[in-house]
Parts: structure tokens; C-alpha cells; sequence
């Protein structure tokens, strides 16, 4: 039978990207909610019950009272994009890369969560060096990055976009996050394999998609004898084979003046790169994503694909 797939919160910004993905697929039958009846309880609780995969698409709240709605349900897997179980022990973590069991993880699992945007660019770059002993215990991560205005959903693209709105938004380029409590934390120190939680410094800038994620280094404090080489070699070990995250030769990258924030805006990808000057003293690891694609709408429709696939 083709399998019914719900996407709670379909007519929202990582919804309709999702949607858009499955669009022509004959492979899985989509189950849609009018738009108009988009928050009727009542409905959403009987498509929730009646598909195969629910992929939510929803604030944390309504996350978890859609969850709440499939309580009783033993046969309704589901991927959730929103924050609320990314760090649940119960729930897999959907970032098929990150080492090498996790994809099959994903294949098993019942309860899905999709990885935060930021996360998936910090986590992406960290948990090998933590995995290869290279980042040690204690060491003071900085994750700095930009993402483009679609990361905070509706209500933001409407403040950059609509000048005419009370609490539109005027800035190109914007620092937030400030008291340092961003909800991406504690899901980067998790799955980053980090003993202390990193400074996280995000931005957004006024472009719709795309994404850079840094984490600076400096060499003195990592394992004795590593280099830019050998930080570079060991994320191309780690992701030896892979073709959605990929890591950036070091040839091709000590060439490069400037990295495009919008470089991979509406593809599934993720381009690792490292960047430093052999012999140096500090590295600047950058990830390059689409914070919809990999970040949200891609990574969920590769985890789905995973799921369908046991
Ligand atoms: N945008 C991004 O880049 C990323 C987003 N995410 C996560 O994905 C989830 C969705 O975010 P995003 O698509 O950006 O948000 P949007 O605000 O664009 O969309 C959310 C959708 O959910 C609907 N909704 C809100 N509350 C309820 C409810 N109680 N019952 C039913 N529907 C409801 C909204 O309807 P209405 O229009 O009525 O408000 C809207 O259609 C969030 O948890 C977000 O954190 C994850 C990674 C990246
Ligand atoms: C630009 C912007 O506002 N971005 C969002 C994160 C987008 C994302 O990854 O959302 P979830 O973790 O909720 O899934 C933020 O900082 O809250």
C-alpha cells in the first residue's frame, strides 16, 4: 500500500517546502488539510491518526499537542521539525550523518527529530572532532552564524518583506540571540558531544535562503601536533562517501576570497569547509547550508525517505 504522509503545519514556511519536495512523487500519498482549517483540532487529529508518517511542521506547543493527539496510536511514525525533542533520549536524532549508525537509527525509529538549522552546520562541523579526540574536553566553542530571514518563519519574512507592518524590520543584517540563551544550545552541546555548552552567536541578514555557520579554532588548544591538515582530513574520513554533506578540499578552499551565504539556497546540500593558513595558529571551520534545505524541508524529506525505506 503507498504510504500516507501528513504534514501538520503544511502551510507554513518549512510545511510548504516540504510540500513542495513530495510535489509529482507517486511513491507516497499525501494527506492535506485546507488551508482555512489549518488549526481545526478536530480534523488535524483524524489525519494525524489516519497517515503513516506525520511530519509536523508546528511551533514546540502545537508540536507537542500533536504528539499528545497520536498518544494512543501505536502505528504512526513521526517527524517533527520544531525544537521541542531534539534532545529527547526517546526520540532519534535525524541527522543521517553525523556518524556512521545514525542513518540506520533513523531507518527504525518511530519518533524522529528533525535537527535545528544552526545545529546541523555546528553539529555537523564539531561532533567529528570531538568523535577523533581532536577537540578535548573543556575547550570554549564559538559558534557564530547568519541564516537567511525564512529561519524565523511567517512572522518574519512578513517583518522584512512588508516595510508598512508596526513591527516590520529595517535592518539588512541583524545580531540577535543576545542574553545568550538561544534554544539551538543545548541541542549543539548534545549532539556535538560537548562537555561545556558553546557560545552561540546568531544573525540574520536580508536574503530569504541560505545559511553560514563558523566555529573558530585556535590550534595551541586542540590535541597536541594538530594541524589545519588533520582537522581537515579527519572530516573527510567522517564523511567518507557522503553526498549530501560534503567537505571542501583544502586546495580548492585556500583559493577562495569569499564564501556566498546563498551559494546552496534551495538545495538539500551541505558544503564543510576549512580554512586557515598552514602553519598558523588558528583554523575557521564554515558550514554552507540552505537553513530550509538541509536545515528544515530537505533533511526531513531524506529522513522520511530513510524511515520508508525499513
Ligand atoms: N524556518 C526555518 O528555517 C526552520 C524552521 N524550523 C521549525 O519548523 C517549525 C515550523 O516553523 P516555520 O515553518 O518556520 O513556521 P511558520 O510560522 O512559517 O509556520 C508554522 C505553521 O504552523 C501553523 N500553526 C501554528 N500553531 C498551530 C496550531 N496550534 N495548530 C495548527 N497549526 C498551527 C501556522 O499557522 P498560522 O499561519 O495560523 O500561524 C503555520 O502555518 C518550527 O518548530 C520551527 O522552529 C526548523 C528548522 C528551520
Ligand atoms: C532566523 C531565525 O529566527 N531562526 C530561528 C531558528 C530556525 C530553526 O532552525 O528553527 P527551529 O530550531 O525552531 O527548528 C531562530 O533563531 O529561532
Amino acid at each position: 500500500m503507498t504510504p500516507k504522509i501528513f504534514i501538520d503545519g503544511e502551510h507554513g514556511t518549512t510545511g510548504l517546502q516540504i510540500r513542495t519536495r513530495m510535489a509529482g512523487r507517486r511513491d507516497v500519498e499525501l494527506l492535506s488539510i485546507p488551508e482555512a482549517e489549518r488549526r481545526n483540532a478536530a480534523m488535524r487529529e483524524d489525519l494525524l491518526n489516519n497517515a503513516d508518517i506525520a511530519i509536523l511542521c508546528l511551533p514546540d506547543d502545537a508540536s507537542k499537542e500533536a504528539v499528545g493527539m497520536l498518544s494512543g496510536n501505536n502505528s504512526v511514525r513521526i517527524i517533527d521539525t520544531s525544537t521541542a525533542y531534539r534532545i529527547a533520549s526517546d526520540w532519534a536524532y535525524g541527522f543521517a550523518e553525523m556518524d556512521k549508525a545514525q542513518a540506520d537509527k533513523i531507518k527504525a525509529a518511530r519518533h524522529v527529530a528533525n535537527p535545528g538549522c544552526y545545529p546541523t552546520g555546528a553539529i555537523g562541523l564539531i561532533r567529528p572532532l570531538r568523535a577523533a579526540g581532536i577537540l578535548p574536553d573543556g575547550y570554549p566553542v564559538s559558534v557564530n552564524a547568519v541564516s537567511g530571514y525564512t529561519g524565523g518563519g511567517k512572522q518574519m519574512i512578513a517583518q522584512m518583506e512588508d516595510q508598512s507592518r508596526e513591527d516590520s524590520i529595517s535592518a539588512n543584517n541583524f545580531v540577535y540571540g543576545l542574553p545568550l540563551k538561544h534554544k539551538h544550545v543545548p541541542e549543539m552541546k548534545t549532539h556535538g558531544l560537548l562537555d561545556r555548552a558553546p557560545l552561540f552567536s546568531p544573525s540574520v541578514g536580508r536574503f530569504a535562503q541560505g545559511m553560514i555557520v563558523q566555529v573558530p579554532l585556535f590550534l595551541d588548544d586542540l590535541k597536541d601536533g594538530t594541524t589545519i591538515e588533520s582537522i581537515h582530513a579527519a572530516l573527510v574520513a567522517h564523511y567518507a562517501g557522503q553526498d549530501i554533506v560534503t567537505v571542501v578540499p583544502l586546495a580548492e578552499s585556500t583559493k577562495l576570497g569569499r564564501v556566498d551565504a546563498e551559494e546552496l539556497a534551495n538545495t538539500d546540500r551541505m558544503k564543510l569547509f576549512v580554512f586557515g593558513t598552514p602553519g598558523g595558529a588558528h583554523v575557521n571551520l564554515v558550514a554552507l547550508l540552505d537553513n530550509l534545505g538541509k536545515g528544515a524541508s530537505g533533511a526531513a524529506v531524506q529522513n522520511m525517505d530513510l524511515m520508508l525505506s525499513a
